[in-house]
């Protein structure tokens, strides 16, 4: 059920994307069902070129004939479809669930617009209850630990924080960083927490997403809804 309700908020969000247009693709399972679609589009005869967030969403994006750049050859890109974890009212996001965020982000804001596209189990009141990524450099990793749960008591969580898949064989981003997985349960105040985290040297970034996202393709039971950020 929640598979095919990603699959119509990809297929929603597919109307937006016309011919010329410089596209930043998402990662994991519903931004998989948007390459699938695009794939087909493509080969249909739509003509754009594709700027992967992840090297899963390059080779599967590759696999279905979706001409692919960089951003040092594209800087600019006119939309980025993806996925999250979790999405407020005001379209801010938890992502990185995938372990993409860093790429995510980047080429999220290298876009003029990001669509973020969910089946309606994403879609919450109070960001937080998905567990915050939190990407680290490997150097110095038991002092960033101890410095992001430091940070994250100063900001007023009791937080459970682990390190995905474990101390002793760490998840390893594409760009080579582990993941902490900070359980906060609720997020107050979205914006201080990432300014705090930003603030540790070892931490390359998190998973909030804040003010990026544009608009939402929400897929439920009753059908897809569009939600627009209000900005
Ligand atoms: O941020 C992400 C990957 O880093 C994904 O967009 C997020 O985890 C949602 O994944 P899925 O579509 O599989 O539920």
């Amino acid at each position: 059920m929640s598979d095919e309700l990603k699959r119509k908020a990809a297929a929603a969000a597919l109307e937006e994307v016309g011919g010329g247009m410089r596209i930043g693709i998402g990662t994991g399972s519903t931004a998989e069902h948007f390459i699938r679609l695009l794939g087909e589009r493509v080969r249909g005869g739509l003509d754009i070129v594709g700027v992967p967030t992840s090297e899963r969403s390059a080779a599967l994006s590759r696999e279905e004939g979706i001409r692919l750049s960089t951003l040092e050859e594209l800087p600019e890109l006119d939309l980025t479809i993806d996925g999250a974890d979790e999405l407020d009212d005001a379209l801010n996001l938890i992502k990185g669930g995938g372990g993409a965020l860093l790429r995510e982000k980047i080429v999220a804001t290298a876009s003029k617009r990001m669509i973020v596209i969910a089946d309606s189990s994403k879609h919450v009141r109070h960001l937080g209850a998905f567990p915050l990524p939190i990407e680290v450099v490997p150097f110095g990793l038991g002092s960033t630990e101890r410095a992001v749960a430091r940070v994250l008591e100063t900001c007023g969580y009791e937080p459970r924080l682990s390190m995905r898949e474990g101390r002793q064989d760490p998840f390893i981003t594409d760009g080579g960083h582990h993941i902490l997985d900070a359980d906060l349960r609720q997020i107050a105040d979205p914006n201080a927490l990432s300014d705090a985290l930003l603030r540790i040297p070892g931490v390359v970034d998190h998973g909030l997403f804040l003010g990026i996202a544009a608009c939402a393709y929400i897929a439920g039971g009753d059908g897809v809804r569009r939600i627009e950020a209000a900005r």
